[in-house]
């Protein structure tokens, strides 16, 4: 045999192997639909909005099926009993994440608490986290929440030329600049501190798409990128960046008493056993998770105001009796039922990750999961109702298991007070166009950022409930 069939022949047999490892690997799992040989179920799913298609997928082949992505296994499980078996009760197998080549370990160097591999920096990163942000930890920060709450209003108020996401991304950036870093708040108009780690932000989470780079797809390339200076470069860059600018972020000067995750960090980084880049990345990466879900959660909660008229109605109803004309506070917010359905319930529609679409729409739990309807968390008391098991207090949309995201508590808090506040300020009317047709926001017009989807740009109009809103706002607001 010479040399070039001995080749030929060498290939073709690791292809054979390689195939037949892929077949052993997906021969255990549950089935789904039929791909191609080793490119798999790629061509089958689209780059854009792929939870619409796994959703698609639930109906032929049921609550749990697998497909195969580029040689990489994904299971789909949308039913609430399933993944309470698989990723609560089985979490420390199920823990892991999927294996991001590209963003994990070129750009972060394995410091994004989100993607990194459950090690034993991605346990100190939480227990540091857990410690700044668990429910009882956050509450003497809760005024700076509702002081950002009136600031946003105010921001929509005086700004209604002004696209909402503008006033949406201040808070969302406001509240971590001084949660995380103890820095002032951000003005509505004017520079941001969180602007150039925001900008890096976008190419990160764009790399946390599977499938976005070609190291994901063949890993073995990573030798070659790790060995090639050209190659590597400019993931180099981006990763000293965003090293740069979170440590610029973690030892800027506080004007907010010391009470934030950075301040604790910087006194205990070495108990947790973090680096200085370690706690660096940690707090900047909560920063751009924190930033985008909360935006998102908050956008759509505009929308359904602007949506569903009888919500508002209902909720102002309960708002009124408790407030009547202040201010709302999170001491009312005990009082508000409705209202947490609301939260609930916006979280549940349109889930910030989508990826939890299905399991939030499970009808043993949600019937008539594509409707946006709170009462259904309300007993015929007007109480919220006995969650069902395994729905996480009807909060799914938060993930599940080990990696249960742990901003929930100031998450949950946060859109609360967002939601109180624009009851009490605003009625809210479709925008009409030049000819006074209204517009109707679409609610399945949505975008892709990243691993999370943004409601389409869509508009409202909204109306002061009081003359004087401007003057009690002023009141409210960050001192
Ligand atoms: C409406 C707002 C939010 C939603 C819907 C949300 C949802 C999620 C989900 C679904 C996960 C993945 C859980 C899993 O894999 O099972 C997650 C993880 C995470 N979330 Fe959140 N989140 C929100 C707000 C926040 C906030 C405010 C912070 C920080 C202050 C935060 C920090 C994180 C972090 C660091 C992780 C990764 C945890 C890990 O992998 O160990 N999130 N979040």
């Amino acid at each position: 045999m010479d040399i070039t069939h001995a080749l030929v022949l060498g290939a073709v047999l690791a292809l054979c192997v390689f195939y037949a490892r892929l077949n052993s690997k997906f021969s255990r799992l549950p089935p789904g639909p039929p791909g191609l040989p080793i490119i798999g179920n790629i061509l089958q799913v689209p780059s854009k909005l792929t939870f619409l298609k796994f959703a698609h997928w639930v109906k032929q082949y049921g609550p749990i099926y697998s497909i195969n992505v580029l040689g990489q296994p994904w299971v789909v499980i949308s039913d609430i009993d399933t993944a309470a078996d698989i990723l609560d009760r089985m979490s420390n197998e199920t823990g892991e994440r999927p294996r991001l080549i590209k963003a994990n370990e070129f750009l972060e160097h394995g410091r994004n608490l989100s993607i990194m591999p459950k090690n034993d920096l991605w346990r100190a990163m939480r227990k540091a986290t857990h410690e700044s942000l668990n429910g009882r930890a956050i509450t003497n920060r809760l005024f700076i929440q509702e002081e950002e709450a009136a600031l946003q209003v105010q921001g929509l108020l005086l700004h209604p030329e002004i696209p909402i996401e503008a006033p949406v991304h201040r808070i969302t950036s406001s509240l971590n600049m001084r949660n995380l870093y103890g820095m002032p708040s951000i003005p509505l108009q004017g520079p941001s501190p969180s602007h150039r780690l925001e900008e890096i932000g976008k190419v990160l989470f764009d790399a946390m798409v599977p499938g976005r780079s070609a190291v994901n797809i063949f890993p073995p390339l990573k030798y070659l990128i790790a060995r090639s200076q050209w190659l590597r470069g400019p993931a180099d860059k981006i990763y000293k960046e965003s090293t740069d600018e979170c440590i610029k972020l973690l030892r800027s000067e506080p004007v907010d008493g010391d009470r934030f995750l950075s301040s604790a960090l910087r006194e205990k980084q070495s108990i947790h056993g973090m680096c200085l880049e370690d706690s660096a990345w940690l707090v900047g990466m909560l920063h751009l998770v924190a930033q985008y879900t909360t935006s998102i959660a908050i956008l759509w909660l505009i929308m359904a105001f602007t949506l569903y008229p009888e919500v508002v109605k209902k909720g102002q109803l309960e708002l009124d009796s408790v407030v009547g004309h202040h201010p709302p506070t999170f001491e009312d917010l005990t009082q508000l039922p409705y209202l947490e359905a609301i939260v609930k319930e916006v979280l549940r529609w349109r889930p910030p990750g989508p990826m939890s679409v299905a399991i939030n729409r499970d009808p043993t739990a949600y019937s008539n999961g594509h409707g946006f309807n709170p009462d259904r968390f309300l007993t015929s008391e007007n109480e919220i109702r006995e969650p069902p098991s395994d729905t996480h207090d009807d909060f799914l949309s938060f993930g599940y298991g080990r990696r249960v995201c742990p901003g929930r508590e100031v998450a949950i808090r946060t859109l609360k007070i967002c939601a109180a506040y624009l009851l009490w300020a605003f009625d809210f009317q479709k925008a009409r166009d030049d000819d006074g047709n209204e517009l109707f926001p679409n609610d399945m017009d949505m975008m892709d950022v990243g691993p999370t989807v943004y409601p389409a740009p869509f508009q409202s109009q909204m109306i002061p409930r009081h003359p004087d809103l401007e003057e009690r706002l002023r009141h409210c607001g960050p001192k």
